[in-house]
């Protein structure tokens, strides 16, 4: 039973995409993201002053909620944010695609980010279930139960700059790409959907042939890359300069941004310059391309995602294909 469901930018800046999640009917606007592997919601387990302004989900309300005593989970990201709470199970939906005996991972506790982005419910994890918090028996993302009764164990993400898009399961559809898929191998060591990019270019700059060591991740708004590219990009800035007050890069918002080309493998993925102008920071405008310093790895996030049409290939040789569209 394949699906598809609309991915909605939650603001002006698509900071992040929220799709609407049935769970037992009860409807809860989550972020899918390809970089974590917990499902979790805003419950009535919260303090009332942290379900303020959310959706809640009330397992005491659904028919075929299952509590899984003693199971509890606990998730921290790289951004210090982070939640943890109690499991049950329960029948997910995500457009035509249902799922039974999804774990719901169930929010006691919540950080204040989470808390004060009122238009978020919680996660739909779609990294790999080997990085699922939940003890004492980690649980499978709805992707990996989706899997079996989809066409194709495959789902694709079309984000849009500040549009809506879609995310499919079981198909892909060749309506929402131009040209050949380019697909890449993925390593899934770390559990993310991670793959070696072969270089860059800054704007009609010459291409730059470099490993880069990255994942796709949907649940991360910005472009995370090694210092010698970020530098190279920003010297093309004028005005552009790090401040670390803000924490990155940043430049005057009338500044003209170079695209940056990505390659992978032989494809090259372009994005435009103006998707690399985040959003106003202070008197001048927050760079969508940062440094990967203290990560580990470099983070192919919402800014870059949203110029490509992906697949996220689940099939036993797990790779990731990308499409101009
Ligand atoms: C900035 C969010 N991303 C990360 O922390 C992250 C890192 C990471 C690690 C160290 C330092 C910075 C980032 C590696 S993989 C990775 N990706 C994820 O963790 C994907 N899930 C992000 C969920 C998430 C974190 N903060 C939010 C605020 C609003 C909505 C969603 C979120």
């Amino acid at each position: 039973n394949d699906g598809s469901v609309t991915a909605t930018p939650v603001d002006a800046y698509d900071s992040e995409y929220l799709c609407p999640v049935s769970i037992d009917g009860q409807i809860l606007a989550l972020e899918f993201d390809s970089g974590s592997s917990d499902l979790w919601v805003f419950s009535t387990s919260l303090p009332l002053s942290q379900q303020k302004g959310h959706v809640i989900f009330d397992p005491s309300k659904s028919k075929n909620w299952k509590a899984l005593s003693g199971y509890t989970w606990n998730i921290t990201y790289g951004d210090k944010s982070g939640a943890s709470g109690t499991v049950g199970t329960d029948v997910v939906t995500v457009g035509g695609t249902s799922v039974s005996g999804q774990a719901v991972e169930i929010a006691t506790q919540v950080s204040s980010q989470f808390v004060s982005d009122t238009a978020n419910n919680g996660l739909l994890g779609l990294a790999f279930s080997s990085i699922n918090t939940v003890k004492p028996q980690k649980q499978k993302t709805f992707f990996d139960l989706a899997k079996p009764s989809l066409s194709s164990p495959v789902f694709t993400a079309d984000l849009k700059h500040h549009a809506p898009g879609t995310y499919d399961f079981g198909t892909i559809n060749s309506a929402k790409y131009t040209g050949a898929i380019t697909y890449t191998n993925v390593v899934t060591s770390k559990g993310f959907w991670e793959f070696t990019g072969s270089g860059y270019a800054v704007g009609n700059g010459s291409f730059v042939s470099s490993s880069i060591d990255a994942i796709a991740d949907t649940g991360t708004t910005l472009i995370y890359l090694p210092d010698a590219v970020v530098t190279a990009y920003y010297q093309q800035v004028s005005g552009a300069s790090y401040d670390s007050s803000q924490g990155g890069y940043t430049f005057p918002c009338s500044a003209t941004l170079p695209n940056l080309t990505l390659g992978i493998g032989s494809y090259r993925a372009v994005v435009p310059g103006q998707y690399i102008n985040y959003s106003p920071r202070g008197s001048k405008c927050f760079g969508g391309v940062q440094s990967n310093t203290g990560i580990g790895f470099s983070i192919y996030g919402d800014v870059f995602l949203k110029s490509q049409f992906v697949i996220f290939d689940g099939s036993s040789t797990p790779r990731l294909g990308f499409a101009s569209k």
